[in-house]
C-alpha cells in the first residue's frame, strides 16, 4: 500500500480537534466521512464547513469551485459502521479515555477494510495502549495534529514498536498532501516532541520566577523578544489555563512519585484563589476589563 491508496478517510469524533481535521481532509481532496456519537456534535460541525468554506472563498483562499468539491467531498454521520465501512484511512479524535479508545479501535479493527491504517490524534495516549485491541498492530500510529487543526501546521506522527514502516511512511505523506509539516518520532514518549520542550520551557520559566530572578512580564518578554516566540509562557498559561496546568502537573506527580514534578508554589497559590487565566478574568495577568 501507498498514500495512492489513500481516498476515503473517516474522522471519529467531531469535537475540537475532529470537525477541523475532516473539514482539512475534505478541502484537500479526501472522501471524507466525519462520525461523532452526539447529534448535536454533528450538527454542529456540518454548520462549521458550511460557514467556512464560503469564509475561505470571500477571503480569496479558495475558488467557489474548489469549496464546491470540497462540501461534496465529506459528510457526517452518527454510525460508526457508515462511517468507517470503506476507509482507507482513520483519525480517532475522541475523548481522552484509553479504554473509550480501545473499544473504536477494535470495532474499527472489525468495521474497516483490512489495508485501512488506524491512526489516533490523542495528545497523552501512546498508540501501543491500543494496538493490541486490533489484529493489525503494524497499521495503528499516532497522528497528533495541533489545535487549532486548520491553522497550526505540525504533525507528530509517532511510531510505535508494534508500528511499520510503511504506515509511518503513509502517515508522513498523507500529511505532506494536507500541506502540514509532520515529524517522525521513532520512539514512544511521554508527551511526544513539542509538548515536552514547552513543558521544559514551562518549567525554567516558573523556577525563574519562584525564585524571584524576573517577573512574569519580564520572563514573557524574553521568550517573545528574545527567542521570537508569539507569546510568552505565562500569557500562554493564560489562554490554556492554570487549572489544566495544576491538574497536569499533580497527575504528572502522582503518576512518577517524583516531588520534581509537584506543581510550582506560584501555579498552588493561583489555583487555590481560583485564578484559572482569562476564562475566570485573572491569572498571571489581569482581564477584567475583557470580562
Ligand atoms: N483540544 C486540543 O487542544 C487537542 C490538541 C491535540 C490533540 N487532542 C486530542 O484529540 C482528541 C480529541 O480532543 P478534543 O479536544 O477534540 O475533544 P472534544 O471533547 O472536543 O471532542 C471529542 C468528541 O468525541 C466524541 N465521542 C465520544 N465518544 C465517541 C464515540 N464512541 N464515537 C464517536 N465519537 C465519540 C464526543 O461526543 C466529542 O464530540 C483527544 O484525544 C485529545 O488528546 C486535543
Amino acid at each position: 500500500m501507498n498514500i495512492d491508496d489513500v481516498k476515503n478517510i473517516t474522522v471519529v469524533g467531531a469535537g475540537n480537534m475532529g470537525h477541523q481535521i475532516a473539514t482539512l481532509c475534505a478541502i484537500k481532496g479526501y472522501k471524507t466521512v466525519c462520525t461523532d456519537v452526539k447529534e448535536d456534535v454533528l450538527k454542529k460541525a456540518e454548520a462549521f464547513v458550511d460557514k467556512y468554506l464560503p469564509g475561505r472563498v470571500k477571503k480569496g483562499k479558495l475558488t467557489e469551485e474548489q469549496a464546491m468539491q470540497a462540501r461534496n467531498n465529506i459528510r457526517f454521520t452518527q454510525s460508526l459502521d457508515d462511517a468507517a465501512k470503506e476507509a482507507d484511512y482513520v483519525i480517532e479524535a475522541v475523548l481522552e479515555v484509553v479504554d473509550l479508545k480501545r473499544k473504536i479501535f477494535a470495532d474499527l479493527d472489525r468495521i474497516t477494510p483490512e489495508h485501512a491504517i488506524l491512526a489516533t490524534n490523542s495528545s497523552f495516549i501512546v498508540s501501543s495502549k491500543i494496538a493490541d485491541a486490533t489484529k493489525r498492530p503494524e497499521k495503528v500510529c499516532n497522528l497528533h495534529f495541533f489545535n487549532p487543526a486548520l491553522v497550526m501546521k505540525l504533525v507528530e506522527v509517532v511510531q510505535g514498536p508494534h508500528t511499520g514502516d510503511e504506515t509511518v511512511e503513509i502517515s508522513m505523506d498523507l500529511c505532506r498532501n494536507l500541506e502540514k509539516v509532520p515529524v517522525h518520532l521513532k520512539k514512544e514518549v511521554d508527551g511526544f516532541l513539542l509538548n515536552r520542550i514547552f513543558r521544559a520551557i514551562n518549567h525554567e520559566a516558573l523556577w525563574l520566577l519562584d525564585m524571584g530572578v524576573a517577573s512574569v512580564e519580564d520572563i514573557d518578554k524574553a521568550c517573545v523578544y528574545g527567542a521570537g516566540h508569539p507569546m510568552g509562557p505565562f500569557r500562554l498559561n493564560d489562554l490554556t489555563g492554570i487549572d489544566l496546568a495544576y491538574t497536569m502537573a499533580m497527575e504528572s506527580f502522582k503518576a512518577t512519585g517524583d516531588p520534581a514534578q509537584r506543581p510550582s508554589p506560584s501555579v498552588v497559590e493561583h489555583y487555590v484563589k481560583g485564578e484559572y487565566g482569562e476564562k475566570t478574568g485573572k491569572g498571571w495577568y489581569d482581564y477584567s476589563d475583557k470580562q
